[in-house]
C-alpha cells in the first residue's frame, strides 16, 4: 500500500471549443508534472468552462471522446495519470464528467452530481446529473472526485467519504465575484473538511471566457482545515503537492501561501485580465475608444493599457462645441500618462450637416434630447470607422449605474464590442482610479504611477452634451444612486424596503422605472466582465416588456 503521492495541480486557461489546443496544453503540463502520480486539471479542461449550447453539437462531443482517447493513450508513457473533465454522452444522456487516465487507458469515469442552474449557470440545459459518485481506486488510495458544484451541497462528500475516500478532489470552473476567494475557503471547503474530516483540493481555472473571468485561486485544505497550499489569482500556476498517509489518514505538506489581493485590486485585475483575453482570443489587433476627459472612459483606457499595452490602444478625442478646454486637457494628459496615441477628430462638420439635413422635419420643434443623442451617435459612428478600417475593436465606456437607469444613447456611446466597466458602478470606477493611480498590479502592462490627472476623479461628471450639463442635474448623487441601484438590482428589494433605508420613497420610486424602461437598451449592449453577483446579462434576466412596479 502506498504511504505517499505527489498530485500537480495545473491551474491553468482553456479555450472554449479548441480542444486540440486544450489536449495540446495539458500534454505539455503533464511533462512539466516532474515526479508527480497524478494531474489535476480544472472543470472541463477539454472542452472549455462554460461550453455553453456547443455541447448540443454532437460533433464536439464525438471530438472530446477521440481528443480524450488520445490523451489516455499517452498515459501509457511515463509520467502523471491525468484527471481530465471532459463531456460524455451515455444511452443519449450527456454528462459532464471527470476522467482519470492512467496506464494508457481510461481507467475510470465519475459525472457531476449537482448541476448549477441559477445565476450565470445553465448546467441543467445541458447535462444530465450523474449518479452519487463513488471513489476511484489508484495506487492504494480511493480518489473522491467532487465536480466543482458537488463541493458546494454537503451530500456529494458525505457520500464519498461514507464510501471511503482517502481525499476529496474538486475540478472547478468557478468564475470570479467580489469576495468569492473567500467564501470559497470559509464557506465553502472548511464545512466539507469540517463535516468529513477530509483533505480537499480545489483546482479552478484562470482567465477571461465573454461575460465570466475565472480567478483560478486554487487551494489544498487539510482535514484539521488548515490551509496547506494557496495558488495565486489570475495568474498560471503548476504546482506539486506532497502527501503522505498518517495514522489520522492522508495529509499534504504545508507549501507555499499565495497572497491574494483585496477589494479593488482584485476587481481590477479581474477587468485586466477579462479584457485582455477578450481581445486576444478573438484576434483583434487592438482597442479603440472616445477619450472625453471624463472618468469612465479614463478607466477603460487605463485597463485596456495594463491588459494589452500601450501600443494596442488608440484613443481619440472627439470633441463638439460644448467640450471644455478642461476635457481636452484632461484626455491630454491621460493619454500622455498612459503613452497611448492620442487623435482629434472634431464631430462638428458631422453634427451641424445632420442638423441641417433634418432641419425640415424638425421644423416647429425647439432643440431637446435628440440634438444631444446625435452628437453621441456622430461619435460612435466616427469611432466605428475607424474600427472598420483598422481592425481596432471599440470600447465603450458606460458603468453599471448609467447602465441601470439607461443614461447612455443607444447606438451612440453604447456603439461597440466589449463594455470594461459594465459590472462595475460609478463608486466603484471612482475606487478602482484612485486604486490604480497609486498602484500597478503585477500583471499590468502599464506603467506604474498616475495614469490619470486628479482633477479626473474629483470633477463633477458630466456628458457634456449641453452648456454646464452635469449627471447630477438628473440623477441623484452617485453615492446615493448605487445604494439604491445595489438594493434594487442586488438585493432584489422593493421601494418600499429600499425607502425604510432612509431614501426618498419617490427618489426610489424613480429610480425603479428607469431601472425597469432601460431593460431594452440593455439587451443591445455589448458584453463586459461580471464582477459582482448580479450582471446585467446571464445573473439578471428581466423581461423587456412587463408592467410590474413594486410601489403600486
Ligand atoms: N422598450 C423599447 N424597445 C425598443 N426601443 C425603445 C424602447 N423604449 C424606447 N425605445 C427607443 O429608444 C430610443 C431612445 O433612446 P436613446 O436614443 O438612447 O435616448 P434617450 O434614452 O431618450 O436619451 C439618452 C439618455 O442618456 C443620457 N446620456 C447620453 C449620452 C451619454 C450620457 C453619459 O453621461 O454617459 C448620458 C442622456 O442625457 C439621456 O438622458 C428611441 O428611439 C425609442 O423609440
Ligand atoms: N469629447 C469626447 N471625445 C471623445 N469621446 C467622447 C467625448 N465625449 C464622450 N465621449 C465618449 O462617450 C462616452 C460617454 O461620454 P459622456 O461624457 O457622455 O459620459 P460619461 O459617462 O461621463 O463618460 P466619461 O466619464 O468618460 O466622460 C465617453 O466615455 C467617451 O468614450
Ligand atoms: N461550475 C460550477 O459548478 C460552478 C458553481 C459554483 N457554485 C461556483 O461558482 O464556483
Amino acid at each position: 500500500m502506498t504511504d505517499s503521492l505527489a498530485i500537480a495541480i495545473c491551474q491553468t486557461g482553456q479555450q472554449v471549443g479548441d480542444l486540440a489546443a486544450n489536449a495540446e496544453a495539458m500534454r505539455a503540463a503533464r511533462a512539466r508534472a516532474g515526479d508527480a502520480d497524478l494531474i489535476i486539471f480544472p472543470e472541463l479542461q477539454l472542452i472549455g468552462y462554460p461550453p455553453e449550447d456547443l455541447v448540443m453539437k454532437p460533433a464536439l462531443i464525438a471530438r472530446a471522446e477521440a481528443e480524450l482517447q488520445r490523451l489516455a493513450a499517452l498515459t501509457a508513457t511515463p509520467g502523471p495519470a491525468m484527471l481530465v473533465g471532459s463531456v460524455r454522452m451515455e444511452h443519449g444522456q450527456l454528462f459532464n464528467v471527470i476522467a482519470l487516465l492512467d496506464q494508457g487507458r481510461v481507467a475510470a469515469v465519475t459525472a457531476k452530481h449537482e448541476l448549477p442552474n441559477y445565476g450565470t449557470f445553465d448546467e441543467k440545459r445541458w447535462f444530465s446529473p450523474g449518479p452519487l459518485p463513488t471513489p476511484i481506486a489508484f495506487r492504494g488510495l480511493k480518489l473522491g472526485v467532487a465536480i466543482c458544484e458537488d463541493i458546494w451541497f454537503p451530500g456529494v462528500c458525505a457520500h464519498l467519504a461514507a464510501a471511503g475516500a482517502d481525499i476529496i478532489l474538486s475540478p472547478h470552473g468557478s468564475p470570479y465575484e467580489i469576495g468569492k476567494d473567500d467564501r470559497r475557503v470559509r464557506e465553502v471547503a472548511a464545512r466539507r473538511v469540517g463535516e468529513t474530516g477530509l483533505p480537499l483540493m480545489f483546482v479552478n481555472r484562470i482567465g477571461g471566457q465573454d461575460e465570466l473571468v475565472f480567478d483560478g485561486a486554487s487551494f489544498v485544505m487539510n482535514g484539521d482545515g488548515t490551509l496547506a497550499h494557496q495558488l495565486p489569482a489570475f495568474a498560471e500556476a503548476l504546482v506539486v503537492t506532497r502527501w503522505t498517509r498518517g495514522e489520522a489518514g492522508w495529509r499534504c505538506t504545508p507549501g507555499e501561501r499565495a497572497p491574494l489581493d483585496p477589494y479593488p485590486a482584485d476587481v481590477y485585475q479581474a477587468m485586466v485580465v477579462a479584457l485582455r483575453d477578450y481581445v486576444n482570443a478573438n484576434r483583434f489587433p487592438g482597442v479603440v475608444l472616445g477619450l472625453s476627459g471624463g472618468i469612465d472612459s479614463a478607466l477603460s483606457a487605463a485597463v485596456a493599457v495594463d491588459a494589452l499595452g500601450a501600443e494596442r490602444v488608440w484613443c481619440v478625442m472627439l470633441p463638439s462645441r460644448f467640450t471644455s478646454a478642461e476635457s481636452l486637457e484632461d484626455a491630454a494628459e491621460c493619454a500622455r500618462l498612459l503613452g497611448v496615441r492620442l487623435d482629434t477628430v472634431g464631430i462638428m462638420p458631422a453634427v451641424t450637416a445632420f442638423e441641417e439635413m433634418l432641419a425640415p422635419l424638425f421644423a416647429g420643434r425647439g432643440p431637446d434630447l435628440t440634438e444631444e443623442n446625435l452628437q453621441s451617435r456622430v461619435r460612435g459612428v466616427t469611432l466605428m470607422a475607424l474600427s472598420n478600417k483598422h481592425g481596432h475593436m471599440l470600447l465603450t465606456t458606460g458603468n453599471k449605474s448609467e447602465m441601470s437607469v439607461g443614461y447612455a444613447t443607444i447606438y451612440g456611446d453604447m456603439a461597440g464590442g466589449y463594455s470594461v466597466l459594465k459590472d462595475a458602478y460609478k463608486t466603484t470606477v471612482f475606487a478602482l482610479s484612485r486604486w490604480r493611480n497609486a498602484n500597478r498590479p503585477a500583471l499590468a502592462l502599464g506603467p506604474a504611477g498616475p495614469v490619470m490627472p486628479e482633477r479626473v476623479i474629483t470633477k463633477p461628471p458630466s456628458a457634456e452634451l449641453r452648456d454646464n450639463q452635469k449627471d447630477a442635474d438628473s440623477l441623484p448623487e452617485y453615492d446615493v444612486l448605487d445604494q439604491v441601484l445595489h438594493a434594487l438590482v442586488e438585493e432584489e428589494l422593493s421601494v418600499a424596503e429600499v425607502a425604510a433605508r432612509g431614501f426618498d420613497p419617490a427618489m426610489v420610486a424613480r429610480i425603479e422605472r428607469l431601472l425597469h424602461v432601460a431593460e431594452y437598451k440593455r439587451r443591445q449592449a455589448p458584453p463586459g466582465v461580471k464582477l459582482g453577483t448580479r450582471n446585467f446579462g446571464r445573473d439578471r434576466r428581466y423581461p423587456i416588456t412587463h408592467g410590474f412596479r413594486s410601489e403600486r
